[in-house]
C-alpha cells in the first residue's frame, strides 16, 4: 500500500513536472515571438524616425524627393491631396500633419514596445521561478524515487516470504487433505462398507399418532418394531400381541426432514471424491417413498438424495480446485423395465430407440452400449438430465401401465479426479438407484404382462440379496450375471465400495406384511460386511 502511495506521489510530480515543462516551452515560444515582435517594431521605429528626418528636413529642397521616400504613406491614403506645385504652403503643412501623425505613432509604439519589455520581464522572471520550482520538484522526486526504491526492495522481500509461506503451508495442507481422506475412510469402515437405513413414510392421510403398529422408541434411532395383535383363532386364549423387532445404521421416522436424511449419508458421497465407488439404493414396497428419499421434489427443502448428492459434489470438487485437484464428471440414467435396459438420456426419436446391452471392459469397467454417457460441469446441467429422465419415466408411464413403479432407475456419475502439482489420480462411480416396488404379488391374481413384470422384480431384487450375502460370505463366485441390475451395479457392490440401502415403509396397517418383509429383506442385508474398500488412486 505504501509502495502504491509512493507511487502515486510519484505519477502525480511527474505529471505536475511535464506541465510545468509544457508552460515553460509556451512561455519560451511566447518570449521568442515577443522578441520577433520586438525586433520588427524597433526596426520600424528606426525606419519612421529616418522617414521623419527626412521629411522634416528636406521637404523644401526637393518634394519629389518626400514623395519618393514615402510612398507607403501615399499609397495609405493619409489624407493627403495632390497639390499644385506651387503650393508650397500648403504642402508644409501637410508634412506637418504626417509628422504629427507619425510622432504619435512613435508614441504608441514605443508604449507597446515598453509594455512589452516589461511581459518579457515578467516573462523571464515567471520562467526563472518554474526552473527553480523545477529544480525542487527534481529534488524531491529524487528523494521520493529512493524511498520508493527502498520500500519495493522491502516488499519484495515480503513477498518472497510470503511466497515461501504459502508454498509451505500447500503442502501441508494437501498432507492435511490425504489425512482427511484416510481418516475419512477409516470412519466409513468402522460405521460398515454396506449400511442400511430405514425411513418410515408419513401417513399421507389421517392422524399419524394412529399408526401403532410401527413403534419408534424415542431414545433410540436405530431401532424399529413391528407390532401385531394376533386373535386367538379358537378363542380358547387372548388375544396375543406379536412383535418383531429391527435394528439398522439409523432408522428416519416419518418427522424426518430430507436434508436430516442427506446429513446422515453426505459423508459417504464425499468418499466418491476421495476415489471410492459409492451405491446408494431405494429398497421398499411402491408408494413406500423411494422416490421421494432419492428424487424428493421441485422445491429446496424437498430435493432428495440425488439432487443434494449432485449439489454436494459439484461444491466439494470447486473447494479441493484450491488443493490442485482437477474433476470431470460423466452422468447416465438408466431404467430396468423387465430385464430390459432403457436409456433415459435418449433424445431422438421414440421409434429409434437402440438396444443396450452391458459390457464388460478388459478393466473390468461395465459399459452400456448405445448409453448416453453426457459430460457435465455443474449441478444445473445434471438437474436437466434428471428432468429429461422424468420425462423420458412418464412418457413411458402412460404408454406402459405405470411401469416405473414396476423398473428400477440408476443414475450413475463417473468422476475421475486429478492432482497434476501431485500427479495423482482417481476415479469412481456415485450410483444411485430407486428400485422397482418391492411388494409380492399374489401369483394366482397376476397373468401376462403383470406376471412377467412380478417375475423380473422378484428375480432381480432376490438376486440383489443373493450377491449382498456371497459379497458377505467372501464367496469365490459372485452371480452377478444373474440380473442385469446386479451385473450393472456389480462395480457398485463389490469390495470396492460403500453401499448405503434406504428401506423404506409404508405407514399404513394393510402394508403390514409388506413392511415385514422389506424389513426381513433390509436385516440380512445388514448383516453383511463388504471387504474394506480401497480408493481407486493411481
Ligand atoms: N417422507 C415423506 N414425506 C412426505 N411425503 C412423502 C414422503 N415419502 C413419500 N411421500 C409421498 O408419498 C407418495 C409415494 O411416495 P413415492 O412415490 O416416493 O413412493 P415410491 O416408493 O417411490 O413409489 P413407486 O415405487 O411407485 O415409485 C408420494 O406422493 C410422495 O410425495
Amino acid at each position: 500500500e505504501k509502495l502504491a502511495t509512493v507511487k502515486d506521489d510519484l505519477a502525480q510530480t511527474s505529471t505536475e513536472r511535464d506541465g510545468l515543462k509544457k508552460d515553460l516551452s509556451k512561455l519560451s515560444e511566447e518570449h521568442k515571438v515577443l522578441e520577433g515582435l520586438r525586433d520588427h517594431l524597433e526596426s520600424e521605429l528606426r525606419n519612421i524616425q529616418v522617414n521623419i528626418y527626412t521629411a522634416t528636413f528636406t521637404p523644401l529642397i526637393n518634394i519629389r524627393f518626400v514623395w519618393l521616400i514615402c510612398p507607403l504613406s501615399a499609397a495609405a491614403g493619409l489624407g493627403v491631396s495632390r497639390r499644385p506645385g506651387w503650393d508650397l504652403k500648403g504642402k508644409v503643412s501637410d508634412m506637418e500633419a504626417k509628422v504629427q501623425n507619425y510622432q504619435s505613432k512613435i508614441k504608441s509604439v514605443n508604449l507597446e514596445n515598453d509594455h512589452l519589455k516589461d511581459s518579457i520581464t515578467k516573462a523571464q522572471k515567471h520562467k526563472a521561478e518554474i526552473e527553480d520550482e523545477n529544480k525542487g520538484l527534481k529534488k524531491r522526486l529524487g528523494s521520493t524515487l529512493r524511498q520508493c526504491q527502498d520500500s519495493l526492495k522491502e516488499s519484495q522481500e515480503l513477498v518472497r516470504n510470503l511466497e515461501e509461506t504459502v508454498a509451505r503451508q500447500r503442502e501441508e495442507l494437501h498432507l492435511g487433505e490425504m489425512e482427511r481422506r484416510k481418516l475419512h475412510n477409516t470412519i466409513q469402515e468402522l460405521k460398515g462398507n454396506i449400511r442400511v437405513f430405514c425411513r418410515v413414510r408419513p401417513l399421507l392421510t389421517g392422524n399419524q399418532s394412529d399408526v401403532l403398529h410401527i413403534q419408534l422408541p424415542a431414545h433410540d434411532n436405530k431401532a424399529l418394531t413391528l407390532a401385531k395383535t394376533e386373535e386367538s383363532h379358537t378363542g380358547r386364549t387372548a388375544d396375543t400381541q406379536k412383535s418383531y423387532n429391527f435394528s439398522f445404521d439409523r432408522v428416519f421416522g416419518p418427522r424426518a426432514t430430507q436434508r436430516e436424511v442427506f446429513e446422515e449419508i453426505s459423508l459417504l458421497v464425499q468418499s466418491a471424491l476421495d476415489g471410492y465407488n459409492v451405491c446408494c439404493f431405494a429398497y421398499g414396497q411402491t408408494g413406500s417413498g423411494k422416490t421421494f428419499t432419492m428424487e424428493g421434489g421441485d422445491l429446496e427443502d424437498l430435493w432428495g438424495v440425488i439432487p443434494r448428492a449432485v449439489q454436494q459434489i459439484f461444491k466439494s470438487a470447486k473447494a479441493l480446485q484450491e488443493q490442485g485437484w482437477q474433476y470431470s464428471f460423466t452422468a447416465s440414467f438408466v431404467e430396468i423395465y423387465n430385464e430390459t435396459l432403457r436409456d433415459l438420456l435418449y433424445t431422438g426419436k421414440p421409434n429409434k430407440r437402440p438396444e443396450h446391452e452391458i459390457r464388460k471392459g478388459c478393466n473390468n469397467e461395465i459399459t452400456v452400449t448405445n448409453l448416453t454417457y453426457q459430460k457435465v460441469n455443474n449441478e444445473d446441467e445434471v438437474h436437466n438430465l434428471i428432468m429429461l429422465a422424468n420425462q423420458n419415466r412418464s412418457t413411458a408411464r402412460t404408454g406402459m401401465n405405470d411401469h416405473s413403479s414396476r423398473s428400477h432407475s440408476v443414475f450413475q456419475l463417473d468422476i475421475e479426479g486429478q492432482n497434476s502439482d501431485r500427479d495423482t489420480k482417481c476415479k469412481s462411480v456415485l450410483c444411485l438407484v430407486d428400485l422397482a416396488g418391492s411388494e409380492r404379488v399374489q401369483k394366482s391374481q397376476s397373468q401376462g404382462d403383470r406376471f412377467k413384470e412380478m417375475t423380473a422384480i422378484n428375480s432381480s431384487l432376490t438376486n440383489l440379496g443373493i450377491v449382498i450375502a456371497a459379497l458377505a460370505n467372501k464367496e469365490s463366485f459372485i452371480p452377478y450375471r444373474n440380473s442385469k441390475l446386479t451385473y450393472l451395479l456389480q462395480n457398485c457392490l463389490g469390495g470396492n465400495s460403500k453401499t448405503l440401502m434406504f428401506v423404506n415403509i409404508a405407514p399404513e396397517e394393510e402394508s403390514f406384511g409388506e413392511s415385514l418383509n422389506s424389513l426381513r429383506f433390509a436385516s440380512k442385508v445388514n448383516d453383511c460386511v463388504i471387504g474394506t474398500a480401497s480408493a481407486n488412486r493411481k
